[in-house]
Parts: C-alpha cells; structure tokens; sequence
C-alpha cells in the first residue's frame, strides 16, 4: 500500500528513556521533533500494541516535543506482556509520571483505537493537563462493541473467511464465550498454546484493520513477541471490562472534557470499532470536530484517516 503524502519525513527519536512506574512495570518511552517544542504524547492502541518510529510522522518535527510512550507489558516497556499490575487507572497515572518526569505542565494527547479510550479516560481524570485532544477509530469498550468485534455474528459476517481462522484454537463447546475461551489460553501455562492463540487472535485484528489489508501488517501478528504482548494485554483489559466500574464511564464522563479543544476522526468502514461508538460520543460532545472518513476502515494508515489526523495535529500547532 502507498504511504500517505500527508505524513511528515522520517525522523529519529532524540531522546530515549526507561521509567520505572511500579515494583514490577519499567516503561519506555522516547522524545523526537523540536524538545523545546509544543508537547504531544501518543497513545497506542491495543492495549498492548506499543509504538513504532511511523508514529512520529503525524506531528510537524519543527513544531512538536513528540513524546511516544509504550504502555505497561507493551514494545519495549518491561516485564513483556506481563497481565500484573496492568490495568486501565495504571496506565492514567503512568502517563502522569512521566509527564513530571518530563517536566510538561499541558500537552496535546493523541490516540487510536484503544488510544482513544486511554486518552479519553486520561484526559476526563486530569483536564487541566490536556490542551488538545486527537482521537481515531472511537472504542469506548462497553460490551457491545466487545460482542462485535470478539464473539460471533458481527464483524465476523464482514470477514468470515478470517473469522474462520480465529474460531480454530476454540473447541466448539468454548465458542459461545471466546474472550473467556481466549482468556483462559493465553493465561495458561501452556506455551505452545498460548503462542497459538496470541496469533490467531492478533491475526484476526490485523486482517480486519483496513479497507485493503496490507500483509505487512498481517505479518506483525505471526511475530511470537509481539503477538503474545498484544493478545494478552488485550484480552486480559477487555475479560476485565476495561476496568470500569460501569460501561458508559466514558459516555458518562464526557462532562469533564466538552471544553478540550478536540478531533474526532472516524473511518466509515471501521469493522474493529464501528462507527457508532464514535457518533454517540459525538452526539454527547458537539463542541469536538467530528469527520467520517469515506473510504477508510480502522487503521490509522488508511491515507484519507492519516490526511485528517495530520491536518488536525496542524491545527493544534497554533495552541
Ligand atoms: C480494540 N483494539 C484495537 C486496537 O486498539 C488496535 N491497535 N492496533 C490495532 C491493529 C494492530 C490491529 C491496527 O488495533
């Protein structure tokens, strides 16, 4: 697939660092662009997914302190996929330790996906430190969505053909629950089983993220590390329900953050977080920009989403 004439030029990371966050979580997290500049952080998706060098690309290097961080268990962060002490209010107060640790007072939060909700639950904690957000492909995880995406009879009626690869590590008397079903494996002590299934799972998500799957991506599932960090770290938040008390906490909170100067970017064909996450908290939210991308699914990556997300981050240079 074509890279986005949108994104900016490739750069390096300037600064890198690990910060130890608990007795057990280490995180990594690097700095790139202008280190006298405005401060965003990138939030990635999963949870679990961790970042990559492409993620620096959405923000104006001269403009932008660039500030990507891996979440608890995730890329480089430390122990590897590790499920103790890994929970969604962790991960909040991760993000303000580092930004102490950075010496940042407000910074522009940008997330997809998963990076949505982490940014919409981290911002409705701590207002006061978000001057903008920038949010793509909208999961609030409540358990519809779940059901869709992760248990028979939505997205699998889009993608059947995948689906009938992600049901094979199940055994039919599991398959009316396959979080659970998922969960017991990749928590269990068999290591073979626990690979395969983190790949079966990280395989589905990936062969549904866009419009026209890049088998790049699809690759990045069938890699042992990175698989089993993503399948696990998601499965573990969501057989957890996020941690929420309720499941409309985000909708419920939206109060706290109406006044954030904020993007909304939503591909129209999102077969992983459809659409109707995002137009609900649209319609709670009218003060926040909101665009359909036509021709998108979920991946940040599909050009129209990239296009949007660069212009919005162009915007919030001005702040
Ligand atoms: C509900 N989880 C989807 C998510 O947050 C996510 N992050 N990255 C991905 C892909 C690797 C599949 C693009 O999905």
């Amino acid at each position: 697939m074509p890279e986005s004439p949108a994104l900016y030029p490739k750069i390096a990371a300037t600064d890198e660092g690990f910060l130890k966050v608990s007795d057990i979580h280490t995180l990594y997290y690097e700095q790139s662009g202008n280190l006298q500049g405005k401060p965003v952080i990138y939030l990635h998706g999963g949870p679990g997914g961790g970042v990559s060098a492409h993620d620096r690309r959405y923000f104006d290097p001269e403009v932008y302190r660039i500030i990507l961080l891996d979440q608890r268990g995730a890329g480089k962060s430390t122990p590897t996929a590790c499920l103790e002490d890994n929970n969604t209010w962790a991960l909040v107060a991760d993000i303000e330790k580092l930004r102490e640790h950075l010496k940042i007072e407000k910074w522009v939060v940008f997330g997809g996906s998963w990076g949505s909700t982490l940014s919409l639950v981290y911002a409705q904690e701590h207002p006061d430190r978000v001057k903008a957000l920038i949010l793509r492909g909208i999961f609030m995880l409540r358990q519809s969505e779940l059901k869709w995406f992760y248990e028979q009879g939505g997205a699998s009626n889009i993608f059947p053909d995948a689906w009938d690869e992600y049901v094979k590590p199940i055994p039919e008397n599991e398959r009316d629950n396959f979080i659970a079903a998922y969960h017991k494996r990749l928590t269990g002590s068999d290591e073979e089983e626990r690979i395969r299934c983190a790949k079966a799972w990280s395989t589905w998500e990936c062969s549904t993220s866009k419009l026209y799957v890049d088998p790049a991506e699809i690759a990045k599932a069938s890699e042992d590390i990175w698989a089993l960090a993503f399948a696990r770290i998601e499965c573990h938040y969501f057989f957890n329900k996020g941690f929420f008390k309720t499941e409309t906490h985000i909708l419920d909170n939206v109060d706290k953050i109406r006044h954030i100067p904020a993007t909304i970017v939503q591909g129209r064909y999102d077969v992983v977080c459809p659409a109707t996450s995002a137009w609900e908290l649209h319609k709670v939210w009218p003060e926040a920009k909101f665009e359909f991308m036509a021709d998108a699914g979920h991946s940040a990556k599909e050009l129209a989403t990239t296009a949007r997300l660069v212009k919005a981050a162009d915007e919030y240079k001005t702040l």
